[in-house]
């Protein structure tokens, strides 16, 4: 889709910023004015399914992507571009910056066992004072360590080792850089004294590789490179997504996001670090200079893609079983570990569905408790948030996921929350497009946001199904 008519006049005078978003599943781009923030032309592109790729495809993605938002023909009306992505991939470079491994992604747990040895190694406290997360495999220092431990001729060719963003970035700008949100989920970079520690490095993986320049949140990290447009673009810094997201939704303290995409999380922003030492919280940084407690999950959107797959109907029949179903699916609890779970911390967990009866086995209810279980398994974070004295007065639900009826409709009373669904946007990119302003103006621009939806919390029956699904973990995982 390129630019429209009736948009052209909308944004003729005005400058124009790109935002990406280069996630999970596909790779975004829009170009938005710079005053406004009104859209004038987006494109996307997918990446391949798995949990490790070449990153030679993430910017093959944004060609396509960037060719369907037709970005060349904006010429030197784009003042900026930034790049929000995926965060903690370990992507490895030689000193041609030529990838030495595929880059393991945030969901990809074959470095469980080395996350697990690096905590016992330190202790939680240790961890979350050096770093404020505590290692998990989605983290890009256990990726490290697998590396070191599992393919060390690779290992040893590694020069630099950056995130996806920070790839992007140096495709966009010729150089490496990246930000304090994006590094804080690297588990060597402390988001506090905003410094990395490579005694982590040198500890875990065995040596110290060159790391991307931690810029500043509204820095420049160069001049667009002529073959993605007008070399008088600055590019930003970049973000991680969620932190792009926060930046997309101008979210502010009390305002909680909730993204159900490929991952689920759960985020705000606080002015000061939470310091979870059980590891449920990461303490990440966001794209502001302040922080973004976070609760991912790797078990999100794809469970009721699952379901659906499952039912043999398409994401709309889906929604329409759902809907259909009793709010409490009949009795039917789905613990989602589908590819694993990331939080709780259980790397080889597999799904499982509790509470099965002849009267209650129906093609509803199993949608329906693939909605439920969603949100059952993000909920916890709200309370979590709400134990560290961090304010949850709403939640602002957003993602791919966000677009099911039966779960916009769930989750105000699941969450006992009320829940706002804001206009169907790009945010994670639109957060990239804000930052990109900023770094060509060095002003933040305030775009607002379009509230489409508001639910509240109806009924008991939301504590009901989060018991029993805390009940079932507990039953199955002992957690
Ligand atoms: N109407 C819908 N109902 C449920 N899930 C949906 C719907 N539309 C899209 N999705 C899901 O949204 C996901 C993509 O969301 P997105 O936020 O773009 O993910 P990511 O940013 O991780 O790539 C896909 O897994 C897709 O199945
Ligand atoms: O690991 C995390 C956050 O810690 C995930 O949020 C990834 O950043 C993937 O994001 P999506 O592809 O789901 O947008």
């Amino acid at each position: 889709m390129n630019i429209s008519d009736e948009n052209r006049t909308l944004s003729a005078a005005g400058r124009l910023v790109v935002g990406v978003d280069s996630s999970t599943q596909s790779c975004k781009v829009v170009a938005v004015d710079l005053e406004t923030g009104a859209q004038v032309s987006a494109g996307s592109a997918s990446h391949p399914d798995g949990t490790s790729i070449n990153p030679h495809l993430w910017t093959s993605a944004l060609e396509e992507a960037w060719r369907a938002a037709g970005i060349a023909a904006l010429g030197e009306r784009v003042a900026g571009v930034a790049v929000a992505a995926q965060q903690h991939g370990m992507v490895g470079v030689n000193g041609d910056n030529e990838p030495v491994h595929d880059a393991l992604l945030w969901n990809d747990v074959r470095s469980a066992e080395e996350a697990g040895r690096m905590v016992a190694e330190l202790g939680a406290e240790a961890w979350v004072d050096a770093v404020n997360i505590l290692p998990v495999a989605s983290f890009t220092l256990t990726k490290l360590a697998w590396l070191a431990r599992w393919q060390p001729d690779a290992a040893a060719r590694l020069d630099t080792v950056g995130l996806p963003h920070d790839w992007l970035n140096l495709q966009l700008s010729g150089s490496w850089s990246t930000d304090r949100s994006d590094a804080s989920g690297t588990a060597y970079f402390d988001p506090v004294a905003n410094t990395y520690r490579v005694e982590l490095l040198e500890k875990f993986f065995g040596a110290v590789p060159s790391l991307p320049q931690v810029l500043a949140p509204n820095e420049s990290a160069g001049q667009l490179l002529p073959r993605w447009g007008s070399s008088a673009a600055v590019v930003g810094a970049g973000m991680g997504d969620n932190a792009g997201a926060a930046l997309g939704l101008e979210l502010a303290p009390g305002e909680v996001a909730v993204s159900i995409g490929t991952s689920g999380t759960v985020f705000t922003i606080s002015e000061t670090a939470v310091r979870d030492v059980s590891g449920q919280l990461a303490g990440f940084a966001d794209a502001t200079g302040r922080h973004l407690p976070l609760l991912a999950t790797i078990n999100a959107a794809r469970v009721m893609a699952a379901g659906a797959a499952m039912l043999n109907v398409d994401l709309a029949e889906f929604d329409r079983l759902a809907l259909a179903a009793a709010p409490d699916a009949g009795g039917l609890t789905l613990l989602p570990y589908l590819d694993g779970e990331r939080t709780p911390n259980l790397p080889d967990a597999t799904g499982s569905m509790l509470g099965l009866t002849r009267a209650n086995m129906t093609p509803n209810n199993m949608a329906r408790a693939s909605v439920l279980a969603v949100l059952n398994s993000l909920a916890d974070a709200l309370d979590s948030l709400g134990s560290f004295g961090v304010p949850v007065e709403r939640v602002l639900l957003i993602g791919g996921g966000a677009k099911s009826r039966a779960l916009r409709e769930a989750a105000a009373t699941v969450f006992g929350v009320p829940v706002d669904v804001p206009e169907q946007r790009e945010y994670v990119a639109l957060g990239a497009a804000r930052q990109a302003a900023w770094a060509a103006t060095g002003e933040l621009p305030v775009w607002g946001r379009r509230i489409e939806e508001s639910f509240i919390p109806d009924g008991a029956w939301g504590s009901l199904v989060r018991g029993r699904y805390v009940a079932a973990r507990k039953a199955i995982y002992g957690r």
